[in-house]
């Protein structure tokens, strides 16, 4: 069996050219346009292609772009003072400061002072506490991102076996509450799971988010699952992989995403997702 690609690109084209005419919606009805913020500290170079793609995506669906960029010695007074301002400008709906932040800067208290109802990322416990409630508000991007995917490629979830590798607080540890939500039986693995590769087994969806290239053995996936490759890993070639031993996974699963290609470009339309909500709300 060779497994069918699933193609995370197309979808998140199809949904931002949704996106669009619905912005387009809103402002032929005289409304201003949405307005995302996004907060770059520092040069990683990670960041700024990420953060670059978001505001690409902004551009493509008609929502007004504030880039704000700040040096990496910026003081977390400073910064929250920054974000201080945005919460109550009227014209900006969402705030998304891009992570990591610099050593100096405490991340949590940052992700704190953001408003709920401007925090796009769905990172504020307010919105992780909706998600864990069965009622969502702004969800986190890249589970919220796999969700839909998997949704408009046929899969479905009520009382399927889900693992997720990985319990990280913005990838991992939603993704369990997506997939809970969902339906799914789901199970959490993380670094003090014993037999990780028994769990994999058994699972039906199998969702990865390690940032371990090739961490996920192909042999481990049981014959038809849909596996799903939230890693993105640059070797030392400069080439993009994920977590899943790609070549054989694909011999034994049903479906399977690639990376670059796959999850990647579904954060960032569920980012714009979120903007135009918060907007609308
Ligand atoms: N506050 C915050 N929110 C985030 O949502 C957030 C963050 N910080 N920090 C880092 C991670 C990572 N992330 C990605 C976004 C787009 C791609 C993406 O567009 N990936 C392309 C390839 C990009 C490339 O060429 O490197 C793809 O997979 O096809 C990947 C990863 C958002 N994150
Ligand atoms: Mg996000």
């Amino acid at each position: 069996m060779s497994a069918k690609l699933i193609d995370g690109k197309s979808i998140a084209d199809t949904l931002q050219q949704e996106l669009r005419s619905r912005v387009a919606g809103i402002t032929a009805s005289g409304r201003r346009a949405p307005a995302l913020a996004t907060l770059l500290v520092g040069a990683d170079p990670a960041s700024h292609v990420y953060v670059r793609n978001k505001r690409l995506a902004c551009e493509r669906i008609g929502v007004r772009s504030l880039p704000l960029e700040f040096g990496s010695g910026i003081s977390q007074a400073e910064l929250l003072a920054e974000i201080e301002r945005l919460n109550n400008d009227p014209e900006v709906d969402g705030i998304l400061v891009q992570l990591p932040l610099p050593a100096q800067i405490d991340s949590t208290a940052i992700i704190e002072a953001i408003r709920p109802d401007k925090d796009v990322d769905g990172f504020h416990p307010y919105n992780l506490g909706r998600l864990a409630q069965r009622q969502p508000v702004l969800r986190p991007c890249t589970p919220f991102g796999v969700i839909e995917m998997l949704r408009r490629s046929g899969e479905t979830f009520y009382g399927r076996r889900a693992i997720v590798v990985g319990a990280s607080n913005h990838v991992g540890r939603p993704m369990g509450l997506e997939l809970l939500l969902a339906g799914a039986t789901t199970t959490v693995c993380h670094r003090f799971t014993r037999d990780l590769a028994d769990e994999v087994a058994r699972a039906e969806i199998v969702i990865v988010a390690v940032g371990k290239p090739g961490f996920i053995k192909g042999d481990w996936i049981a014959p038809g699952a849909t596996v799903v490759d939230i890693g993105i890993n640059r070797l030392p070639d400069g080439k993009l992989c994920g977590d899943v031993e790609f070549d054989v996974a694909r011999q034994r699963a049903a479906r399977i995403t690639p990376v670059p290609g796959g999850v990647g470009p579904m954060t960032v339309t569920m980012l714009m997702h979120n903007t135009v909500l918060a907007a609308t709300r």
